[in-house]
């Protein structure tokens, strides 16, 4: 029997209501159709609809759910991975917490090495999700001590265990190609004229640009890049050059091409403030009502620096990718801030959300 329910609520322009009438089967059945949401104020401020899919909505709270789920799947589909077995990962924090749900779900165990300058939040999480967490010093792709490098090598030392690999395993894009793009063509009813995400491994930026461009060429696909990574002049100029700066996000930013961002039909670049992703996130708390994280900030920041560069009466896309309470210690931290040089950023009367 299929549980129907109707919420309805009164909005200032009329009633609204909401109809939930499909079960999602466990937490599995919770990755994607994440509702897709109108950011009110600044769409108003820009002319412009800036709609954005709210991916904290998915089980594990993040964007990378998704990823997550297809590189399972891929591992299953390809007999890496027998009942009981290990999944092993390298991750800033997102795609691992989505693995980790995904295994308790599952029957598998799981770890992950990350950056150790990750939020401890994150870290924190992963424990309380029973997965082995190791956190290892900060060292770049071609080191063999990078993160990456050193979960390859745990997982070929054991026996039914598999190295998901997020960064060159395309079942990441794929993942978006078949779940975030259709979603978005699907809600927006075509009716979308760009996309732009900041990217880590590429998957959400590559899958959605490809899927919405083989619907329709004229879709714009922006990348926004954070501070001190490569990706803005790579895009720009041909060269792996790092924009000066390191950046208070955490999941984005990149040193490298990577096989999932490869032969991404993308557009443009925006090279993207910490200045205006931070105070990004705090006007989309403090006059949308959503508690989101910097990387967030950061899409939204850049996609009003879209309606701007296309003009009124466009649709523009990006995505919520996780809440801002996987880094509370941090970005809601007055004296983090003030040390950073991010304080002033903050409008005045914002900063009451400060500890
Ligand atoms: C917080 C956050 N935002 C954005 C992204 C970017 O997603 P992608 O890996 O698909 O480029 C990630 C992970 O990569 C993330 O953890
Ligand atoms: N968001 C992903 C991937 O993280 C990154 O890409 C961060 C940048 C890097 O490590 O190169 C995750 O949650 O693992």
């Amino acid at each position: 029997m299929l549980f129907r329910s109707r919420i309805c609520f009164q909005l200032t322009n009329g009633t609204r209501c909401l109809s939930n009438d499909a079960i999602r089967q466990g937490l599995i059945g919770m990755v994607g159709r994440t509702p897709l949401v109108r950011i009110n104020k600044l769409s108003d401020e820009t002319g412009c609809e800036i709609l954005a899919k709210a991916e904290f909505c998915n089980g594990g709270g993040s964007v990378k759910d998704r990823a997550a789920l297809y590189l399972i799947k891929d591992a299953q589909e390809k007999r890496l991975l027998r009942p009981g077995g290990t999944v092993v990962e390298g991750t800033a924090g997102n795609t691992g917490i989505g693995l980790a749900h995904m295994c308790l779900a599952l029957g598998y165990k799981c770890v992950i090495y990350m950056p150790e300058n990750q939020s401890q939040e994150k870290i924190d999480m992963l424990t309380t999700l029973g997965a082995i967490v190791r956190p290892v010093p900060v060292v770049a792709w071609d080191n063999p001590e990078n993160y990456n490098h050193q979960a390859s090598r745990f997982a070929e030392s054991l026996d039914n265990a598999v190295w998901t690999n997020q960064f060159d395993n395309t079942a990441n894009r794929k993942a978006h190609m078949e779940t975030t793009g259709p979603e978005i063509w699907e809600e927006t009813r075509g009716k979308v004229n760009a996309v732009v995400f900041g990217t880590g491994t590429g998957g959400t930026l590559a899958g959605v640009g490809t899927f919405l461009k083989e619907k329709n060429p004229k879709v714009q696909v922006f990348l926004a890049d954070p501070q001190g990574s490569v990706l803005y002049n790579y895009i720009k100029h041909g060269k792996l050059e790092r924009t000066e700066g390191s950046s208070i996000t955490e999941g984005i930013g990149q040193g490298r091409v990577t096989k999932n961002l490869e032969g991404a039909p993308i557009d443009d670049a925006l090279a993207i403030k910490d200045t205006d992703a931070v105070e990004m996130t705090f006007r989309l708390l403090h006059e949308e009502g959503f508690f989101v994280g910097a990387s967030t900030g950061l899409n939204v920041a850049a996609a009003a620096q879209v309606a701007k560069i296309m003009g009124p009466g466009h649709t523009i896309v990006t995505c919520l990718c996780d809440t801002g309470q996987r880094y509370y210690a941090k970005l809601f931290s007055k004296s983090v801030l003030e040390e950073m040089g991010l304080l002033d950023c903050i409008p005045i009367p914002y900063r009451t959300s400060l500890h």
